[in-house]
């Protein structure tokens, strides 16, 4: 069983927990009074390299990286920074994350919120939805095609930007094949857990032009951004170089300046 199994047999435990204590109906009837979903593709879709910075305490390749004991202060000041989305990790496992660590968040920031976890069920959707998330993370590897196509209608019935994660040309074909606008490029493997930086560029060609491309995992400063924005992102998701940098709101600040940068051309 490759990492990406066990984690998602994790999840499905926890979900069973979660779901014979809070029913689909409470969570419908939850999500009637969150904020209507805040929007991302139009500054996405903007001049320069978006950032979405990760609240990050842990990951199954690196083990623990920072402590975060307050997600809802490490958030404002990526916001403060220049972030575009803040990602919140909720997996409880590997990651160390939770909804509750979300709905701190949301109410902290006023930019869009990324709920980043294994989602399998539409359960999950109304969950992310209920915690105030704005977008929601698909991890195409995880999914079936029918299950992908169902997740990212209902995410956009309810309102959630889905962000449609692949790692290989397949998964790529079968993002776009589902109606992905927003596909993420992840150059670490789930699998292996290897990162190689170079996946993004070589599939990015794959991604067709109107749909917005995102480089996840391995960022270390701005000129892996550079490099990036060269090979076509037109946004960077980036969690393990800020959590455990220095500060993290010039941290993200030093991102969006590369991504900003004059000599920076994307397609
Ligand atoms: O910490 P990094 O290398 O900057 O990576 C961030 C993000 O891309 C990574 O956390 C991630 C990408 N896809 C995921 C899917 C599940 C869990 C985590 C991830």
């Amino acid at each position: 069983m490759g990492v990406l199994d066990d984690i998602v047999a994790g999840v499905r435990e926890d979900l069973e927990l979660r779901q014979a204590d809070v029913s689909l109906e409470r969570l419908k009837e939850r999500c009637l009074h969150v904020d209507p979903a805040l929007d991302p593709m139009p500054v996405f879709r903007g001049p320069g390299v978006s950032v979405i910075a990760e609240v990050k305490r842990s990951s199954p390749s690196k083990g623990a990286l920072a402590t975060i004991a307050d997600p809802a202060a490490l958030a404002a000041q990526y916001e403060a920074g220049g972030a575009a989305v803040i990602s919140v990790l909720t997996e409880q496992r590997r990651f160390s994350g939770t909804l509750d660590d979300l709905v701190r968040v949301r109410a902290s920031v006023d930019v869009p919120v990324l709920r980043k976890d294994f989602i399998v069920t539409a359960y999950q959707l109304f969950e992310a939805r209920a915690a105030g998330a704005d977008l929601a993370l698909l991890i195409v590897a995880a999914l079936s095609d029918t299950e992908l196509i169902s997740l990212v209608e209902r995410a956009v019935s309810i309102g959630l930007t889905p962000l449609v994660e692949a790692h290989t040309e397949d998964e790529v074909r079968r993002a776009v094949d589902a109606g992905a606008r927003l596909i993420g490029v992840n150059n670490r493997s789930l699998q292996t857990l290897e990162v190689d930086t170079t996946t993004f560029a070589r599939l990015a060609p794959l991604i067709p032009d109107g749909v917005v491309r995102v480089a996840e995992s391995g960022v270390r400063g701005p000129h892996d951004v550079i490099e990036l924005a060269r090979a076509g992102a037109d946004v960077v998701l980036v969690g393990e170089a800020l959590v455990t940098g220095r500060d993290p709101r010039t941290g993200v600040a030093d991102l969006v300046a590369a991504g900003a940068h004059p000599a920076v051309h994307r397609s």
